[in-house]
């Protein structure tokens, strides 16, 4: 049987990168990445301190530009591009130190968000309702009129991710937005997280927590020295001693989540 000549709209993913690298100076922090993500499908993205995680999401969302390679959106090639024409074209990220305006309540910080996204948020009134609603959504519906400063961490990081969900993406990328929370506070999370998959969303999540990552990942790419190491589902990432000896220190198991 022949190959279809024109693939349907489904069959081209989310994100594509294509040799993708970043050299700073001398450092080579990242290089030869090749990405495929399906629509609604959750990559997450482990390895030590250093490996070239946080460098392969800012390459992704434009906050850096790649030396080698390529970034395509839906099968748009954005490579290079500032930030705000990755985030028209869906893509939406979180920081690993959130930046809320300080100035601006929970609720104006959402809804400014909400008019830099989709064209059809016309108003700041449309923002306001827009910001209402994604403020519900990640659990901080009762704490529109306060400060950022005032919010715990764990309700900083979910201001920050309702920043990224009022932009309306296809494609989140989570940089490691459980970072600092207490153990009680991970599967709150990881329940929230869950919903934006189940929701349809596609996430390409960086998290040190093993055991979010695995519970929460379609796939799991491991990177190593700015390489990928290896990539596939997560319990036979898990157990890879190279993944062992590189990052895990100990083999992963549900018993003995660390
Ligand atoms: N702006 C920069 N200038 C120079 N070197 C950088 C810059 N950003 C990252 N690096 C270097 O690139 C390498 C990869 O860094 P990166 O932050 O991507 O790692 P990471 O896997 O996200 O680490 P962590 O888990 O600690 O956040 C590191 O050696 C880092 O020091």
């Amino acid at each position: 049987m022949s190959e279809p000549v024109s693939p349907g709209a489904e069959d081209v993913p989310v994100l594509r990168t294509r040799g993708l690298g970043r050299r700073f100076g001398g450092l080579v922090a990242l290089s030869g990445v090749d990405l495929a993500l399906p629509a609604g499908r959750t990559l997450g993205v482990i390895g030590p301190n250093g490996a070239g995680k946080s460098t392969l999401v800012n390459l992704i969302s434009g906050h850096l530009k790649p030396t080698t390679g390529s970034v395509e959106i839906g099968g748009t090639d954005l490579t290079g591009v500032r930030p705000w024409r990755i985030a028209h074209a869906g893509v939406a990220r979180t920081f690993q130190i959130v930046k809320p305006f300080r100035g601006l309540t929970v609720a104006d910080n959402v809804a400014v968000a909400a008019m830099f996204g989709p064209s059809s948020v016309r108003s700041p009134a449309h923002a306001r309702r827009e910001a209402a609603e994604v403020l519900e959504r990640v659990g901080l519906g009762g704490k529109d009129g306060l400060s950022p400063a005032e919010l715990s961490v764990a309700d900083a990081r979910r201001l920050e991710l309702a920043k990224a969900l009022a932009l309306r993406p296809r494609l989140l990328l989570l940089d490691e937005v459980l970072a600092g929370l207490r153990p009680a506070e991970i599967d709150p999370a990881l329940r929230l997280i869950d919903e934006l998959k189940n929701a349809g969303l596609t996430l390409l999540i960086i998290e040190h927590v093993v055991r979010a990552i695995a519970a929460v990942s379609d796939e799991i790419l491991v990177l190593h020295h700015g390489k990928v190491l290896t990539q596939g589902p997560p319990d036979q990432v898990l157990s890879d001693e190279r993944v062992i000896e590189a990052y895990l220190g100990h083999r992963y198991t549900r018993k003995n989540p660390s």
